[in-house]
């Protein structure tokens, strides 16, 4: 890939120690997959969720929120998906990085420590400020929405 790099302070905690730190599964990839911190295997069942530990810390430099999506591959075999997705860290979050996993599959899903569980992608962020007014412009849409253009 051929965009710039960004510097991104990190800190490890102790259940994440002797795992590598996220990375780009390929030259091109935009996203860096995440790997599970659990000491032990966790079983998630169909309907269920989990919260799952990265042990990392992360510093993002100012103007940047670094999403968290789900991995196609397990949510096609597995269902496996992130209610929140995308995941929002801010900026200004200190705290460690947490994935909420859930089972949209049929069958029982397991986590190993090491498993690649969710990818990270860091984006710009682009802050409004409000203008309150009295009208809106008007547009040919107007108030039309929710399926208004037809299928
Ligand atoms: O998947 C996630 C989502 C969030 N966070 C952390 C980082 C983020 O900066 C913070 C707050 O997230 P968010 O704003 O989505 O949650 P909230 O419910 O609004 O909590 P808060 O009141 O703390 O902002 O929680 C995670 O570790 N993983
Ligand atoms: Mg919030």
């Amino acid at each position: 890939m051929t965009s710039e790099l960004i510097n991104v302070s990190i800190t490890r905690l102790s259940h994440s120690e002797g795992l590598p730190l996220p990375s780009y599964a390929t030259q091109g990839a935009a996203g860096f997959d995440f790997l599970a911190a659990v000491q032990e295997t966790i079983c998630i069942q169909p309907g269920e969720r989990v919260l799952v530990p990265t042990g990392l810390c992360i510093a993002l430099p100012p103007g940047y929120e670094l999403q968290i999506r789900p991995r196609s591959g397990l949510a096609l075999k597995h269902g496996i998906t992130l209610p929140n997705t995308p995941g929002t860290i801010d900026e200004d979050y200190r705290g460690e990085l947490k994935i909420i996993v859930m089972n949209a599959g049929n069958e029982e899903f397991c986590i190993e420590r090491g498993t690649r569980i969710a990818q990270g992608v860091l984006a710009p962020v682009v802050r409004l400020q409000w203008h309150e007014v009295a009208n809106l412009d008007e547009t040919a849409r107007g108030k039309g929405g929710f399926g208004s253009t037809g299928q």
